[in-house]
């Protein structure tokens, strides 16, 4: 009997599910399902950093991506033998006594605080630079160490301790709090011991400074140093965590109804989608895996023997099993990327929407009509102006930390720049420089890597933009003087949380093996042109001059914090 697998994956703006064949990997059903009430910007206010989402939205993604996946396929429910869920992070959710999250109880229905903080709310910069000031000075385990030596607003501790000030009603009515990976898992798995299920290795590693030498969370003393709410929260949390080729429970018959399945289907471990990205891209050691969409995550293997002792500086987390169970997986990445471009492309369409869509001039159909042509077309065209820029007339340089700086060396306060304005900057001129700027942010991350003796012998680039722009992925070739190649897969993190469900179905005995035969094959494969690597160096130069300028004035307010502790 053929069997078959499903992968889910949460991304920022929409959650997709992929059917795949357990033998090769071919993607039998897809389906999308955008978030509506994130569509329409509720709850969040991003000049505050704040960006919540309502846990319905995941739901209603949910059963509309299975059903259409199982239905679409045609193949029989019994031969659906596991599904294992991806998801952002950290983007934790607090939850009641039963794992329900708390926006889904009454009187929290339409509060952001009781709602899922997406990956991107930097709301808790504060407390994660009094985190890490606590780290460094209380006299025990520095608890960062693993996490490449800073902690980030980005995080689980520093965003509950955040909404634990915020809120009280929040605070005291959270039972506990649970990463997307893990709620979405334990709402499909009829494992319903909140304190035993088993949560995701992947995300307690990478995020909540989980780590096997100290045994497990931060100890009661660290955390009660932060907030005794943080103490008390500890021990309705976890002790132990699970890689993702492991079993988490069998779906639960509610759940087999409402997706027209059975509760013979396994339910794996959950995982971040970088990371199962990496897997649907065939990771391998001294491969660079680039998941580049509205932010970069930056996704590594390496044995035991190679990292030995050694804490890789400046990253987002070095994670036994957290890629590959056996294998250390280190995790790096910019917090915007596309979302550069995205901002880019809002700021120039103001008119459209606040004068175009005002105007009296033509009527609502029409002006609809060009709304639409103008958003559809504008990156497009921004990208081909661009591409005939040479790289010798004046291009503006600009930094790419739009929404802060994830790593090397996280500092979620810093902001972007641009330079070398003139009257003779064009927007496709500073089009070029927002993409010189993601690119050269990318070049950091892997001069990081190389430093800390991390060997990067190829790249592979897959998400969004790697597969729709040849421009960005031709410069960054040529910035990184490095060939690129592209996954052919539009959906290598669903179809790398497919994979992690074939391992812990049994189907193979472990993931390389299963990654080497259900992974996606490559496409494009972008070469650097030596007559532009040199010129990108200079301006990589002149990249590094106004990054070392914006963050030397972004220390003082850092040094404010540290010292109103
Ligand atoms: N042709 C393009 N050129 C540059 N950036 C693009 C292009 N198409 C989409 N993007 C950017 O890609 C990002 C979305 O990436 P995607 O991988 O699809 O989503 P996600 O990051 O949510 O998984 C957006 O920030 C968007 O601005
Ligand atoms: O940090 C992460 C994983 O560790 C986030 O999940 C990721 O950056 C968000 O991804 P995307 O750009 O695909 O929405």
């Amino acid at each position: 009997m053929k069997k078959y697998v499903i992968g889910l994956d949460y991304g920022t703006d929409s959650v997709r599910a992929v059917l795949i064949d357990t033998e090769n990997g071919a993607e039998l059903a897809t389906s999308v399902s955008y978030y509506q009430r994130w569509k329409q910007g509720k709850f969040c206010q991003p000049e505050k950093n704040q960006f919540r989402q309502h846990p319905s939205d995941h739901i209603e993604g949910l059963q509309q991506t299975i059903s259409d996946v199982v239905r679409e396929s045609g193949v029989a429910a019994e031969t659906i033998v596991s599904i294992c869920i991806d998801t952002t992070g950290s983007s934790p959710i607090p939850v009641n006594r039963d794992g329900i999250a708390l926006s889904l109880t009454p009187g929290f229905e339409e509060n952001p605080n009781a709602m899922m903080v997406l990956w991107k709310d930097h709301t808790s910069i504060n407390e994660a630079e009094e985190i890490n000031h606590l780290a460094r000075n209380w006299g025990g385990e520095d608890y960062t160490k693993f996490e490449g030596g800073i902690y980030s607003s980005e995080w689980f501790w520093a965003k509950i301790l955040h909404i634990n000030r915020q809120d009280e009603e929040v605070k005291n009515s959270a039972y506990s709090w649970m990463e997307h990976c893990d709620y979405i898992t334990f709402l499909l798995s009829d494992h319903q011991d909140l304190k035993a299920f088993k949560r995701s290795r992947c995300a307690a590693g990478h995020k909540a400074m989980w780590h096997e030498s100290w045994g497990g969370l931060p100890s009661k003393e660290f955390l009660s140093l932060l907030d005794p709410s943080l103490a008390e929260l500890r021990d309705r949390l976890y002790d132990k965590t699970y890689t993702s080729d492991e079993v988490a429970g069998n779906l639960n018959q509610e759940w087999a109804t409402k997706l027209g399945l059975t509760p013979n289907t396994v339910i794996t471990v959950g995982t971040f989608d970088a990371h199962s990205g990496a897997v649907g891209a065939k990771v391998e050691e001294n491969t660079l895996i680039r998941i580049m969409g509205t932010s970069t995550c930056d996704i590594m293997v390496a044995s035991n023997e190679v990292i030995q002792e050694k804490t890789v500086k400046g990253i987002c987390g070095q994670v036994n099993g957290s890629v590959i169970p056996g294998l250390i997986g280190l995790e790096a990445g910019q917090s915007a990327f596309g979302d550069v471009l995205a901002w880019y492309k809002n700021i120039l369409t103001w008119p459209v929407h606040n004068i175009l869509m005002n105007s009296n001039a033509i009527d609502d159909n029409q002006k609809q009509l060009l709304k639409e042509e103008i958003e559809n077309n504008l990156i497009r065209n921004l990208t081909l102006e661009a591409e005939k820029i040479p790289l010798s007339e004046a291009i503006p340089i600009a930094l790419d930390w739009i929404n802060g700086r994830r790593t090397p060396d996280a500092n979620q306060e810093l902001k972007a720049a641009i330079s070398n304005l003139s009257l003779g900057t064009k927007a496709p001129h500073i089009f070029k420089a927002l993409v010189n700027a993601i690119c050269f942010g990318s070049k950091k991350i892997v001069d990081r890597f190389e430093e800390e003796g991390v060997k990067i012998n190829k790249v592979i680039g897959i998400g969004g933009v790697a597969r729709k722009s040849p421009f960005i992925m031709q410069t960054l070739a040529n910035v990184l003087n490095m060939p690129i190649v592209v996954a052919a897969s539009d959906q290598a993190p669903a179809l790398g949380a497919a994979i992690y469900a074939a391992v812990s179905a049994g189907i193979y005995p472990n993931v390389q093996e299963a990654s080497r035969k259900m992974g996606s094959d490559f496409e494009a494969e972008y070469f650097p042109q030596a007559d532009q690597v040199e010129k990108y160096a200079e301006l990589m130069n002149q990249y590094q001059i106004l990054a070392d300028f914006t963050e030397n004035n972004t220390q003082s307010k850092k040094k404010q914090i540290v010292e109103s502790l």
